[in-house]
């Protein structure tokens, strides 16, 4: 991560300081008694592969700035706020989000276990679009991050292919397509964890910041 982040221009202070206060907070991308047995043996599977280095695993923490590399620079305010990453908004283990990432740099690609829970419902039974919509923008915003630095979405388009039953666990599997200067392409498939159901797959467009205007000033020109 260490060696990413410095490819990218954020520095290895900033960096280093991340990861130290991110280390105070807890990770809530560790498994817990809701997992599925689908849901551990899946998150066996990464964990093994990250021990030749190939794949990382990111850490999750219930507050979004906890996230950022060289967080001073994503900074709006200067005190630390109570907000919460959205998709890490409930207390309760198992009721909402339940998911883990595991990064592959040479590759560009993020991958995210998810395991809806049932305050997720859309149709009786099934996650609800939104909430596959937020899974797949985190993970793909993640690995926009983590490859080229401080990016928003402007523009994400999924198909919806097969309802995800609650419960359920799938693979979110995106990876940065191109890249044509401060535009980031991605694209993700979500399948279920035998492979053989695609439930849905999106594209999408971030915008790497402008390097020269703070994340503020990016704010209030618009
Ligand atoms: C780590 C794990 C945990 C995970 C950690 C957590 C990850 C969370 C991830 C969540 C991500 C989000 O939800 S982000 C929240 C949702 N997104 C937003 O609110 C963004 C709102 N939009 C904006 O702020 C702005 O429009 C930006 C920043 C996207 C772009 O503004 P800008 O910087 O002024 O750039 P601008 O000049 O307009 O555009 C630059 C170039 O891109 C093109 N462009 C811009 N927008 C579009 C568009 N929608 N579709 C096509 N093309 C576009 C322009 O035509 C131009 O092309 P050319 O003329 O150069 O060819």
């Amino acid at each position: 991560l260490l060696k990413t982040c410095s490819l990218h221009g954020i520095s290895t202070f900033s960096f280093q300081t991340w990861l130290s206060q991110a280390r105070q907070s807890k990770d809530y991308a560790l498994p817990n008694s809701s997992w599925s047995q689908g849901m551990m043996d899946l998150y066996s599977r990464f964990l093994e592969m990250c021990k030749d280095g190939t794949w990382k695993r990111i850490p999750s923490y219930s507050n979004s700035i906890d996230h950022i590399p060289g967080k001073a620079f994503w900074c709006v305010c200067k005190e630390r706020k109570e907000t919460r990453l959205f998709p890490r908004n409930m207390d309760t283990e198992g009721v909402g989000f339940e998911y883990a990432m595991f990064l592959n740099p040479s590759e560009k690609r993020m991958v995210c276990l998810f395991q809806p829970g049932p305050y997720l419902e859309g149709h009786p039974g099934f996650a609800h679009g939104g909430s596959t919509a937020t899974i797949i923008d985190s993970t793909i915003g993640g690995c926009a991050i983590f490859v080229a630095g401080r990016v928003m979405t402007a523009n994400l388009s999924i198909n919806y292919r097969n309802p995800i039953p609650l419960g359920s666990v799938v693979l979110v599997d995106s990876k940065v397509d191109q890249v044509e200067g401060r535009k980031v392409f991605l694209s993700c498939q979500v399948r279920s964890i035998d492979g053989q159901t695609l439930h849905a797959e999106a594209t999408a467009l971030f915008i790497r910041l402008d390097s020269t205007k703070s994340l503020q000033q990016q704010m209030s020109s618009q």
